[in-house]
């Protein structure tokens, strides 16, 4: 993540650059301006005369810099944002399919809404404000030289005083952001849980229950702000201590010297404008550099969930199925759960092949297809597909071989056209063909806008039957050579799934493993072989 905000870095510069010329330019004016109120106690008027051009130009520029610094910094932050959310995005679908779905996806959405915004503004918009600060309390301490450059000595003292309580505070915060973004990750989760569950809590009445876990999770969450915020108080008030010490001080210093004539009237107003403009960029590096320290701990946690723990290095290219694949002494058990699931399984299925998979409910069917969809690796034994280590196969290669027909149907918020095609470019005549194998041309043909109508979140205005049937038929116009279904006519009608069932038994080029608990006389002796899966006190192929 680093590296990508580093590619933001030259934005970084050009915004801090545009800062630089405009603070450095304003610096210049205000000097020209009070020296002009010296030139004018003195009634040198040719000498006016002579500095008015300049100083007329000087405040015009002003005018299109001001602009051009709120663009840049604007940009760097778009620019900056655009490239962490794409790189994260990019990790996210990086990550193993049986990792992801081990974890509570609430820690993505929590990083993608909470912890990115905390980013934004602890480091991206940071770092910005520290580096325009900076360049401003520069351009003060420049003006303040102009009249006694041992005030280049104090304005350094004040950066050390600043960094060093910056650096002191940043441990307990870096804590309390941590674990207040912890706490966000769990929010998170919940949130979606009870919304998703929308319906179970109001039929069920739970409305109570709901609101009580809502208010406790806020308020550990508040209370964690609530510490943030007293500590960051804590930290801006000894360093405003410290500043309006050193100001008065100064103050004191420079009126003795305007008193003793040291100092002309330009010169006493040059050091309040100097300090003016150092004193508000300190303020903000008070306030960012803390903040800025914490960012680093937070970047590491994300980092941390985007790692896949299995780095297993996969070999084989794979982009074709032409033999068959061959289960040899595999057995499985899940990570977290040391029963075994499977054992002993020995069996071979052959290119174009059509198998129908039975068992009693957790027998291990689903876990069966998950070893054949490559989402978990056998914990005994070997698959071997066309005679390589199934573990060895990239899965890019392998996806691209394999269409899945799942319980858990998800259709995209889009046209019927693209749930179907996946977005891939498809000529239409092929997806007329699916779309009648699949049973759902008289669906489409009732839609208002045919194949072009929206599918609304998730499938809302879909019957269960009718997203299985466009499930069907994404995975017939995938061209895959396996097709793995996992009770994929459970919601539909006897007579259509039996239809349907028909014409994916009369596939060509397609090798079909298909668990269903749904057995037709007719159909099921199409099937080139029956794999009955009872856990692992037997497996019966044949
Ligand atoms: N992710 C998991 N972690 C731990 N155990 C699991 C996991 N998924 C399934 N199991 C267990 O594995 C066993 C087999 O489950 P599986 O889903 O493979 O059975 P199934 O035959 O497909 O069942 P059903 O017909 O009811 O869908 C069950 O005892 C289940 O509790």
């Amino acid at each position: 993540m680093l590296k990508k905000l580093m590619r933001a870095f030259p934005y970084l510069m050009l915004a801090l650059a545009v800062s630089l010329l405009l603070a450095g330019l304003d610096a210049v004016v205000t000097k020209k301006m009070l020296g002009m109120l010296d030139l004018a106690l003195k009634g040198d008027i040719a000498a006016m005369k002579a500095e008015t051009l300049p100083l007329l130009a000087g405040a015009v520029i002003l005018v299109p810099l001001g602009v051009a610094e709120a663009l840049t910094g604007n940009f760097y932050r778009k620019k900056v944002n655009l490239n962490i959310k794409y790189y994260y995005v990019e990790k996210v679908f990086g990550k193993n399919i049986r990792e992801f779905q081990k974890e509570n996806n609430g820690r993505y959405l929590s990083a993608m809404t909470n912890d990115f915004n905390t980013l934004e503004t602890n480091l991206i918009m940071g770092i910005y404000t520290v580096g325009r600060g900076v360049i401003s309390f520069l351009a003060g301490m420049w003006l303040l030289s102009t009249v006694d450059y041992r005030m280049i000595f104090f304005a350094f003292g004040i950066i050390v005083v600043n960094l060093t309580i910056s650096v002191i505070t940043s441990k307990p915060l870096k804590r309390n952001y941590k674990e207040r973004s912890d706490l966000f990750d769990g929010y998170t989760s919940y949130i979606k849980e009870v919304l998703s569950a929308f319906h179970i809590v109001k039929n069920y009445n739970l409305q109570d229950k709901v609101t009580e876990d809502y208010y406790q999770k806020s308020d550990e969450i508040q209370n964690k702000g609530f510490i943030i915020d007293r500590m960051m108080s804590f930290v801006n008030a000894s360093q405003n201590l410290f500043m309006n010490g050193s100001f008065y001080g100064i103050l004191c210093g420079i009126g003795y010297m305007a008193v003793t004539g040291k100092i002309t009237a330009g010169g006493l107003i040059v050091i309040m404008e100097g300090i003016n403009r150092m004193a508000f960029p300190i303020f903000d590096l008070a306030e960012n550099l803390p903040k800025l320290f914490t960012a680093g701990d937070l970047i590491k946690k994300i980092e941390d969930s985007l790692k896949n723990s299995d780095a297993y290095e996969e070999t084989v290219e794979l982009k074709d199925f032409d033999g068959e694949i061959q289960f040899r002494e595999v057995g499985f058990h899940y990570e977290e759960d040391e029963r075994q699931i499977l054992k002993n399984i020995n069996l071979t299925l052959k290119k174009n092949g059509k198998y129908l998979v039975v068992g009693p409910s957790g027998g291990g069917k689903s876990t069966f297809l998950r070893l054949l969809r490559k989402y978990v690796n056998p914990t005994e034994g070997t698959i071997f597909i066309d005679g390589y280590d199934l573990m060895d196969v990239k899965k890019e290669d392998y996806f691209g071989l394999i269409a899945n027909i799942e319980q858990q149907v998800f259709l995209f918020e889009d046209t019927v056209r693209n749930n179907i095609t996946l977005y891939k470019e498809c000529e239409e005549e092929e997806i007329q063909r699916a779309i009648k194998a699949s049973g759902l041309l008289e669906f489409i043909q009732g839609l208002p806008n045919g194949l072009d109508t929206i599918i609304y979140d998730n499938g809302k205005n879909v019957s269960g039957g009718e997203r299985s049937r466009i499930v069907i038929a994404r995975a017939l116009l995938s061209k895959a050579r396996i097709l793995l279904m996992d009770e994929a006519f459970a919601s539909l009608d006897m007579e259509r799934a039996r239809e349907i069932e028909k014409t994916i038994l009369g596939l060509e080029g397609i090798t079909v493993i298909n668990v269903s608990h749904v057995l037709f006389k007719d159909t099921k002796d199409s099937y080139d072989n029956v794999i009955t899966i009872k856990g692992t006190s037997s497996l019966r192929f044949g």
